[in-house]
């Protein structure tokens, strides 16, 4: 039957080693049993079933996710999960939820910038979930203007206590995960009053609701924002407003690892950065692009298996008509995103390991790292999540119309997803980060201060404003020092250009405005070296197993060939490189896309998705797509009855002409 008989037959052809390349994808052998372990223990819980999710209203859908979460935790505490279980666990559940808020903001902002008592007190209470916290900071009227937050925290010395208000509308909070109808607690952002001096915005650890009735405390407004897009999709998230009416708190709970407030009112700054005030946002930027891969390989996972099933057109002669994923075009649209996939999980696993050494230098206080961990964790946030919600949306396209229906699994994915583009930092506030971090290491070359780390391509700024590429035929597009010389050449150029037009400005801030939208193709020309780059740096490493290694260097040439013919104009503009070796650089890529076709189901099934994970009917494991898609189609419940409800007070008078006749 087609589908079984297509995805066995592709599987067949697989010129490498899957097994071992579920190792490399998972990241080792240990991470690839727990999570290949718990994904199956999640799918084979009835509890932890999704299909009927975007059928349930929003109260029905809310409580299901509650339902959800405390069975989650059951199930961790029963089986004495692992903290690095319970994180898997929680990832295959699949349903954002404010257990997402609480384990990825609430402790890490406790961890990060609490003190040493601090963590002591609230840290228990919060693993053993006592406690239910979120991360309060943005507000009705301002997100990404983190100074410009209006809630206040004025200290009173009578009472040794904080006085946490909302003196306007727009400083609501609104939008914190988890806040709307759970947290018990919050990590509240506000302005440090103290004497009528204003020292800028730290967290306040504030308690919301009873832990007796859950009713807000005294002083406190606090509710649901609303639904959100889609169906189903991030609407299982209580999104939270919030309002202080003179709420106090005491003093110690102010987060007080960067700054003390004493008994006397006195404010005393560690010798920490003022800036890990904001290290939360850096910790979950990090996270955000690992995830990225997770998004953008499941999509692409779903539309590669289809591709495959699916036929249209063009009758061999066997009588078959042709697999979709055998023409040309679908290849280079789906082939690119196969690639992106490999290429941030790549560049994932590098920026944790990045933000663990930041993270271990703090704690010696080595503060040297951080603007290249702001910088790297920024633009790759804002690079990935943006190709991988265009990426989501591209499989939609790819899977015909069948890719709209919810049962494809990729409406919803798409939903819950293309907020990662705006949350943790809108995209191009974070890009335009990375460009002022650009413009500074360029205006230091020469000052004796050498670019470190990911900008160590700009101390080779002569070389890199002079070089020509050497391409002289397709192949020659396949050396890694090719390619990376010509995003470097690419990247530098365009960073140059933009110092040199910004010192044309007598303001630098103006100037910085006017320019901002070059700036921002300067910071995305720079993320792309780094992604391509540490793709060629995992391929230098020891790579085991047939094949594997040939695949994941196809991969990351069709990623680095994919990006630079979609960014032609920048090569060709700054002079890298000829328009003939861009035609080559196509023809290159062609031939890739060949090289990887008889593979491309083996390559999906390296990320070792369950069906469950997946919950897309095209992209099932056996290929068994159109009897699951029928069947799939008489669950929905307008098909309960075969005449539907308002049939008799709205279809029939027109039948009948009633309506007609009761106008004329
Ligand atoms: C889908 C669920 C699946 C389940 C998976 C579960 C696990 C994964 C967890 C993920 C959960 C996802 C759920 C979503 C939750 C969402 C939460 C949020 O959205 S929280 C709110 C996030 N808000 C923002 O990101 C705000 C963005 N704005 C800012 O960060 C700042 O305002 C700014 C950086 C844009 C500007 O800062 P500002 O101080 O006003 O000015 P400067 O630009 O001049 O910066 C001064 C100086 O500081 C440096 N800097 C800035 N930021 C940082 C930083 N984070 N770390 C270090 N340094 C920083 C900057 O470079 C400047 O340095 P200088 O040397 O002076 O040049
Ligand atoms: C699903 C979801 C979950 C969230 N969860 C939380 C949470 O748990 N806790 C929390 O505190 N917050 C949360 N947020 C809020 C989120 O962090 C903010 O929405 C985000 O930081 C963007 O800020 P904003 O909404 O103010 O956008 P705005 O800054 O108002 O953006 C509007 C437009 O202005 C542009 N813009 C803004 N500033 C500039 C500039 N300087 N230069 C050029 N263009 C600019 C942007 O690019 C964008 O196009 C969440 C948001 C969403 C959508």
């Amino acid at each position: 039957m087609a589908g079984f008989d297509d995805l066995a037959s592709e599987r067949s052809k697989a010129q490498f080693d899957v097994e071992e390349m579920k190792v490399i994808w998972a990241g080792s052998r240990h991470t690839l049993e727990v999570s290949d372990r718990i994904s199956r223990l999640v799918a084979n819980d009835p509890v932890f079933r999704k299909d009927t999710r975007t059928m349930l209203s929003r109260k029905d859908l809310f409580k299901n996710t509650l339902r959800k979460a405390a069975h989650a935790w059951k199930r961790i505490i029963e089986l004495r999960l692992s903290e690095e279980e319970a994180a898997e666990l929680r990832f295959y559940v699949d349903e954002p939820a404010f257990m997402d808020l609480h384990w990825g903001m609430f402790i890490p902002t406790i961890k990060g910038q609490g003190t040493e008592e601090q963590q002591q007190k609230w840290l228990p209470l919060a693993y053993k979930m006592k406690i239910i916290g979120c991360y309060a900071q943005t507000e009705l009227g301002h997100g990404s203007n983190v100074q410009g937050l209006e809630t206040t925290a004025t200290f009173d010395p009578q009472t040794d206590e904080f006085i946490i208000h909302s003196p306007t509308l727009t400083s609501s909070k609104w939008w914190p995960g988890g806040l709307g109808k759970v947290s018990t607690h919050a990590v509240v952002y506000g302005r440090l009053i103290i004497d009528s001096k204003d020292y800028g915005v730290n967290g306040f650890i504030v308690q919301l609701r009873s832990l007796d009735d859950h009713l807000p405390l005294p002083g406190i407004t606090i509710g649901d924002i609303g639904m959100k897009f889609g169906s189903g999709a991030y609407n299982t998230m209580d999104n939270g407003v919030l309002r202080f009416d003179h709420v106090r708190i005491p003093r110690d709970q102010m987060l007080m690892r960067v700054s003390q407030v004493t008994r006397e009112g006195k404010l005393v700054q560690s010798n920490v950065p003022w800036q890990l005030v904001y290290g939360t946002m850096v910790y979950v930027r990090q996270k955000i692009v690992s995830d990225a891969s997770c998004a953008l390989s499941r999509a692409v996972c779903i539309a590669t298996r289809y591709s495959a099933v699916r036929r249209q057109f063009g009758l061999q002669s066997n009588g078959i008509e042709t697999q979709v994923i055998d023409y040309k075009t679908q290849q280079s649209r789906l082939f690119p995103l196969l690639a992106s996939a490999y290429a941030f999980r790549f560049v994932g696993e590098w920026l944790k390991w990045l933000y663990m050494d930041v993270n271990q230098r703090l704690q010696a206080s080595d503060f040297s790292t951080l603007p290249e961990a702001h910088a790297c964790t920024a633009g790759l946030k804002s690079l990935t999540t943006s190709a991988t919600a265009d990426g989501i949306e591209e499989c939609r396209k790819l899977c015909g119309g069948h890719g709209y229906l919810c049962s494809s699994g990729l409406p919803e994915l798409f939903a819950v997803y293309i907020p990662a583009c705006t949350y943790e930092g809108d995209n191009i506030v974070l890009l335009l980060q990375v460009a002022r971090f650009l413009i500074k290491t360029v205006s230091q070359l020469g000052s004796g201060k050498e670019p470190v780390g990911t900008t160590v391509y700009m101390g080779r700024v002569e070389q890199l404003m002079q070089c020509h590429c050497a391409v002289q035929k397709a192949e020659d597009w396949l050396k890694p020092s090719v390619i990376l010389e010509a995003f470097e050449a690419r990247s530098m150029r365009m960073s140059v250009a933009s110092a040199q037009n910004l010192a044309k400005f007598d303001n630098q801030e103006e100037g910085f405005l006017e320019l901002s939208a070059d700036l921002v193709q300067a910071a995305v020309a720079h993320c792309q070296l780094i992604v391509v780059s540490k793709f060629i740096e995992k391929l230098q490493q020891d790579i085991p197993g047939k094949g594997v290694k040939g695949q994941l260097e196809a991969l990351c040439n069709i990623y680095a060939l994919f990006i630079l013919h979609k960014h032609l104009g920048d090569f060709l503009s700054t002079g890298c490189i000829t328009p003939k070796q861009a035609s080559l650089a196509n023809a290159q890529l062609r031939s890739l896309y060949s090289q990887v076709r008889p593979n491309a189901i083996a390559l999906v099934d390296a990320f070792n998705y369950t069906d469950h994970y997946l919950s897309s009917v095209l992209g099932r494991y056996d290929g068994n797509v159109y009897p699951k898609l029928y069947e799939e189609a008489w669950k929905d419940p307008l098909n309960d009855s075969v005449v539907p409800d308002g049939y008799q007070e709205y279809i029939q008078p027109i039948l009948k002409q009633q309506l007609r006749n009761a106008r004329l």
